[in-house]
């Protein structure tokens, strides 16, 4: 219920009122569980952390990946370094709306994922690599991380749901 003031009424038992860095727009915080929303939550937050959000990436493979090989190289031999410059460029084609994650990640994402532009489904904590999954859950949703380096190599992130 999106009363019309906002805060005459208080909120329901683990939210918190958030301004959003990007858009200004006030959201709402579970406290618990660190998910975000736009509406205005009408229950007490939910506390189970099986909370499940989508994101698409694009991964940057380098010699020292876990699996050095992709649908696209059998054999992936760019340092890190390389992938790292390849990244940035990436995310700036993206950031200036050159093109979309999923469009670069269809083309160009070292996962499997690349046939869906990138996108993985649906999944909660402890499916991903620690540090994909820190960033993931720590996503607005339509927000894209910074480059984060994982096992698997360098990857950006967009939060879709
Ligand atoms: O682990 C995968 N692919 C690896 C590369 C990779 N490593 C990752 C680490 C974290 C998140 C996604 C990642 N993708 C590969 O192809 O070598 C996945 C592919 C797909 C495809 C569809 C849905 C989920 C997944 S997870």
């Amino acid at each position: 219920h999106n009363n019309s003031d906002g805060d005459s009424e208080p909120l329901p038992k683990g939210w918190e009122k958030r301004i959003s860095r990007s858009t200004g727009q006030s959201y709402y915080l579970n406290i618990y569980t660190k998910e975000s929303q736009w509406e205005c939550p009408t229950e007490e937050a939910s506390t189970k952390d099986n909370e499940k959000i989508r994101c698409s990436h694009l991964l940057v493979k380098h010699r020292g990946s876990r699996r050095p090989s992709s649908w696209r190289e059998s054999e992936v031999t760019r340092s890190k370094d390389d992938a790292m410059a390849l990244i940035q460029d990436y995310k700036e084609k993206i950031k200036t709306g050159y093109a979309t994650l999923q469009e670069l990640a269809e083309q160009l994402s070292d996962c499997s994922s690349a046939k869906r532009g990138g996108d993985l489904g649906y999944f909660a904590r402890g499916a991903m690599q620690k540090p994909f999954e820190e960033a993931a859950f720590r996503l607005e949703i339509n927000e894209m991380s910074d480059v984060i380096d994982t096992d698997s190599g360098l990857h950006l992130i967009l939060r879709t749901a």
